[in-house]
């Protein structure tokens, strides 16, 4: 089933540069889908237009039956709280600790007053401490998130994400600041995510090998434009040049 179709979408920041062209995709609930390409091929602008981080200028996007460049102010919110979002520096308050970040995930479903006080219910607390603990990083539920290493933040950044019990996650390159042993670590758990508990996750990489590794289907960008769509097995060395305009050999990073 369809959970993500876009539509024709087209976004410039400026008049005389146009970012995205002619996008059109459509993503099933529960897949993997990587989007790969180089830099500034519009990957991250991509991934923000599809919460309105970023507005686009033309084009559909359809999320869960909701047209998404036509919600008022409460959907819109809605639309943000099912949409998780994992980012390549964490974006979590370094002062606070791992819990507080981690039940930072819930804001979406808050008044403003009870967002600022912090008032959480014991039941929103329990569900924080499971997905720590599920993840693997429960002991340090009580530190600040600053005294802990890129792979474990990048932990707690998905923990905050799955906390929203979100249909679909966002991750823009979440492996670009980590070791391989830690990328490993973090990419098997989104394969998990999208497997186990059928959460639909859009990923930005800039490793081939590790798209083609997890992904259901890769999405290749070119100067703004999808140039590939398919598997992973379909990804050829011609594909692979096509999207980086370069030899696949400086390519892979194993
Ligand atoms: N807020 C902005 N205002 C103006 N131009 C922007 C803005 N954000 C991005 N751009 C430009 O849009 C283009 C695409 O950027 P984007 O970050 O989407 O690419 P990317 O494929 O994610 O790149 P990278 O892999 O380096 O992160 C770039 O030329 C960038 O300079």
């Amino acid at each position: 089933m369809s959970l993500l179709k876009v539509e024709g979408l087209e976004k410039s920041y400026t008049a005389d540069k146009q970012i995205l062209k002619n996008i059109h995709f459509e993503i099933n609930a529960g897949e993997l889908v990587s989007v790969i390409g180089p830099s500034g091929a519009g990957k991250s602008t991509l991934l923000r237009c599809i919460n309105r981080m970023v507005e686009f200028n033309e084009g559909k996007i359809m999320f869960n039956n909701h047209d998404v460049g036509n919600l008022n102010k409460k959907e819109l919110r809605n639309l943000r709280a099912n949409i998780g979002m994992v980012f390549q520096h964490y974006n979590l308050v370094p002062r606070l600790t791992v819990i507080e970040n981690v039940l930072h995930g819930r804001f979406g479903y808050k008044t403003t007053l009870q967002g600022l006080l912090g008032r959480y219910t014991e039941a929103e607390k329990e569900r924080a401490f499971y997905l720590l603990e599920k993840l693997g990083i429960h002991e340090h539920a009580y530190k600040r998130c600053d005294q802990l290493s890129g792979g474990q933040q990048q932990r707690v950044g998905i923990c905050r994400a799955l906390i929203q019990e979100p249909k679909l996650i966002l991750c823009d390159e979440p492996i670009a600041s980590l070791d391989p042993n830690s990328s490993k670590v973090i990419m098997d758990l989104l394969k998990s995510i999208s497997t186990e508990m059928g959460i639909t996750c859009l990923v930005n990489l800039h490793q081939v090998d590790v798209a083609q590794h997890y992904s259901d289907r890769i999405i290749g960008l070119n100067k703004g434009e999808i140039v590939f769509t398919g598997t992973s097995h379909e990804l050829y060395e011609e594909q692979i040049n096509k999207i980086y305009g370069s030899k696949t050999e400086d390519l892979i990073t194993a």
